[in-house]
Parts: structure tokens; sequence; C-alpha cells
């Protein structure tokens, strides 16, 4: 459990509830996708059209290496990142990982009009891109540890669950509990 490692379709809020789930903890929050514009210098709207999405997803694949190397971080991933079976593969390897959810209408309310700079994927008709992407990544989040439906629910109130949920599971181990 070196990291607390959030994943989820985009807009289920990884990065508004990453950033307090660190602040709780008083570890450092790392944003897969802001690390990606970081290191290349790049927004990721301009990678995709520079790089396609194949060119992203490796920017993806070695920033998540990278961050995973370290400990006691809180990591909002971005929503495609369960796409590669080598990234699944290294969050399966001691990280506390939670799936954030939320109803496509909720997604559909949060992201309307916020898709350029960040979310390529939803230019155009942003309800019609998020229910094909659901379609596409169904079952890839259900490896997580937890999953937290995000409907109806303050940042605040999901934040303060995942922190319990993670001092709940590392007690449980120090202790030999099974929780
Ligand atoms: N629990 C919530 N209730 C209401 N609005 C929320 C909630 N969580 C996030 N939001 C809002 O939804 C939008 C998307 O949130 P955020 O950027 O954190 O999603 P994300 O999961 O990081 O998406 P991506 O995978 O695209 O990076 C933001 O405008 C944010 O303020
Ligand atoms: O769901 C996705 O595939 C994406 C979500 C964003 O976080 C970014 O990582 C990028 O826009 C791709
Ligand atoms: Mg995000």
């Amino acid at each position: 459990m070196r990291n607390v490692v959030l994943i989820g379709m985009t807009g289920t809020g990884k990065s508004t509830v990453g950033r307090l789930v660190a602040e709780a903890l008083g570890w450092p929050h790392v944003d897969t996708d802001e690390r990606i514009e970081a290191v290349t210098g790049r927004t990721i709207a301009e990678l995709f059209a520079e790089r396609g999405e194949a060119g992203f997803r490796q920017w993806e694949h070695e920033v998540l290496r990278e961050v995973l190397k370290g400990e006691g971080q809180v990591v909002s991933t971005g929503g495609g990142v369960v796409l590669r079976p080598d990234n699944v593969a290294l969050l399966r390897d001691g990280q506390f990982v939670v799936a954030l959810a939320a109803e496509p209408e909720t997604l559909v309310r949060r992201l309307q009009g916020d898709a350029s700079r960040h979310r390529p994927l939803l230019a155009g008709d942003v309800e019609a891109q998020i229910r094909k992407l659901i379609r596409e990544r169904r079952g890839l989040y259900d490896f997580a540890h937890v999953r937290i439906a995000t409907d109806n629910r303050l940042p605040q109130e999901v934040a303060a669950e995942i922190v319990h949920l993670y001092r709940a599971r590392t007690n449980a181990q120090v202790t030999g509990g099974s929780y």
C-alpha cells in the first residue's frame, strides 16, 4: 500500500478528490495528467493533436511508472489509464486503488462545456462521447480495492471516506485483522 491511487471514468472527480485526500493525509498529490503536461511542455489536447492517442498513452504509461516508484503520495490518474494492461499491472502492485464512479448523467452534467484542453476525447457531442467511453471501458475499473459512487456527494465527503477506508485497511494489516 505504497500510495493511494484514484482511478475511474473521466469526470468522476479523481483530480478534485485526490487533492483533498492528499491534504487530509498530509501527503503530496500527483495528478498524472498535470505531470504529463509538465514533462512534455504540451497540453493534453496538443499531445493528442501532435502524437495521436497512442503517443499520449505512451507518455501516460511512462509517467505512471515513474510516479509509482515513489511512496506516500496520492495519485490521481487519467480516465483512460486502465486501457493498457501494463498500467493495470503497475496499479495492482502494492497500491491502494480506489475507483470513483458516477452515473452517465452526472458525468455529462459535470463535463458539459469542459472538453477542450484536458479532454480531447470529449470533443463534439460530450454526452455521446461519454456514453461511448463507458461502453468501451466496462469492467476495466473493477480491479480496484474499493468503489465509491460520487453522485450527489460533495468532493469533501468522498475524500473523507477514502481516508477512512485507507486507514482502516492499513490498521487492519498492522494488527493482523482481516478487513
Ligand atoms: N463530487 C462532486 N460533485 C460535484 N462536482 C464534482 C464532484 N467531483 C468533481 N466535480 C466536478 O466535476 C468536474 C470534473 O472533475 P475532475 O476534473 O476532478 O474529474 P477527473 O476524474 O479528474 O477527470 P479526468 O479523468 O478527465 O481527469 C470538475 O468541474 C469538478 O469540479
Ligand atoms: O478518459 C480519458 O481517456 C482521458 C481522461 C483525461 O484525464 C486525460 O487523461 C485524457 O483526456 C484522456
Ligand atoms: Mg483529472
